[in-house]
């Protein structure tokens, strides 16, 4: 595991500074080989995030003070967006869904790892900034909307079946997530292996760990859990401590990387709808034993019966059982 603890960030700039006196930055040109040509042509110096995305807040006057709603928290280090980058393994021709690009920090990085970017962001301020910011270049799309609306397959399917030559091409997502929506993110993402092969997040650091690492008699455990590793293997990259934003969050950020599965490789169960339906059910109760908690689906002997089947106490509570056990108990219910 990687620390990014080390790293010192640069001083917050004095809130007292006027936006609009500094000048703004020249357009620059995507050139997709090389992240310092990108980071020069922004004026801002090899690799600097610090200075670009301060200068991109301070170009349009007051449009674009950070908005705390949308989770505005910019990334002033470059090395952590190359970070990111590297994470998920972006290369030349790869196809990226880049989750609120704010200033572009991030987007510059994957742009220059040769990477076609989608980027959906809310704010329609800050959509314009990133479309200013790089111009016109096919390889940027800038699409000013909700993620949680954005309809993913309308958009990323033509892409890819214009870009797979005989293989089937997947996606990738790479986000400094705004952390209000990242649970929904994730829920929306992860079902989607036809479309993206890996994710990449930047969430709170402690809701990174509680994803990646949470385990069973935990009382972190959750049915989140089960639909992550259901649908994903989840891993805990780097912590990103707080004073790399701007403005400063309370919490310090944490990067996790989900390899997204293909339907294939999904544990085998009659209906994902309803193995979801019971793992949510069994959790209502959280202290409760399952025999009570599943009680509205099935009796308690048949309950009792299902766990003894699959090597389980007939008194287990959900907070007991991993995934492929509650894989085994859903099967065994559903030929009762
Ligand atoms: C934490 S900032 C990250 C900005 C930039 N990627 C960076 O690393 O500096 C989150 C960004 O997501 C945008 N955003 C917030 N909610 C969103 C939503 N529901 N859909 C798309 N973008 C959203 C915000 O406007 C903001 O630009």
């Amino acid at each position: 595991m990687l620390a990014l603890t080390s790293l010192s960030p640069r001083p917050s700039p004095s809130p007292a500074t006027p936006p609009h006196r500094r000048p703004p930055p020249p357009r620059g040109r995507i050139r997709p080989t090389s992240a310092v040509a990108t980071a020069a042509s922004d004026g801002g110096g090899a690799g600097d995030d610090y200075h670009s995305t301060i200068r991109s807040l301070n170009s349009h006057g007051r449009r674009h003070v950070p908005r705390k709603s949308l989770g505005q928290n910019y990334m002033l280090n470059a090395r952590v967006n190359e970070e990111l980058v590297a994470a998920a393994g972006v290369e030349v021709g790869d196809v990226v869904l880049e989750i609120g690009p704010g200033t572009g920090s991030l987007t510059a990085a994957l742009l220059a790892a040769g990477a076609t970017v989608v980027a959906v962001e809310k704010d329609k301020h800050m959509a314009t900034l990133v479309r200013d910011r790089f111009g016109s270049t096919e390889q940027l799309k800038v699409i000013e909307e909700d993620i949680t609306k954005f309809h993913v397959h309308s958009h990323f399917l033509p892409i890819l079946d214009e870009k797979s030559r005989g293989t089937k091409k997947y996606a990738k997502v790479v986000a400094n997530l705004p952390f209000n929506v990242s649970t929904e993110v994730v829920k929306q993402i992860l079902p989607m292996g036809d479309v993206f092969s890996v994710m990449v997040l930047m969430l709170q650091d402690e809701a990174a760990l509680r994803l990646a690492n949470a385990s069973i008699q935990t009382p972190e455990y959750r049915p989140i859990n089960v639909f992550v590793n259901f649908y994903s293997e989840p891993e805990y990259k780097f912590k990103v401590e707080r004073a790399n934003f701007f403005p400063q969050p309370t919490v310090d950020g944490g990067v996790i990387r989900f390899k997204i599965k293909d339907a294939g490789e999904y544990p085998p169960v009659s209906s994902n709808k309803s193995f979801f339906s019971m793992v949510n059910s069994a959790f209502n109760g959280k202290r409760k034993m399952l025999r009570k908690s599943l009680q509205h689906l099935y009796s308690s002997v048949e309950i009792e019966a299902a766990l003894t089947n699959i090597g389980l106490p007939p008194t287990a509570r959900p907070s007991e059982l991993m995934m492929d056990d509650f894989v085994r108990l859903h099967n065994h219910l559903g030929k009762v």
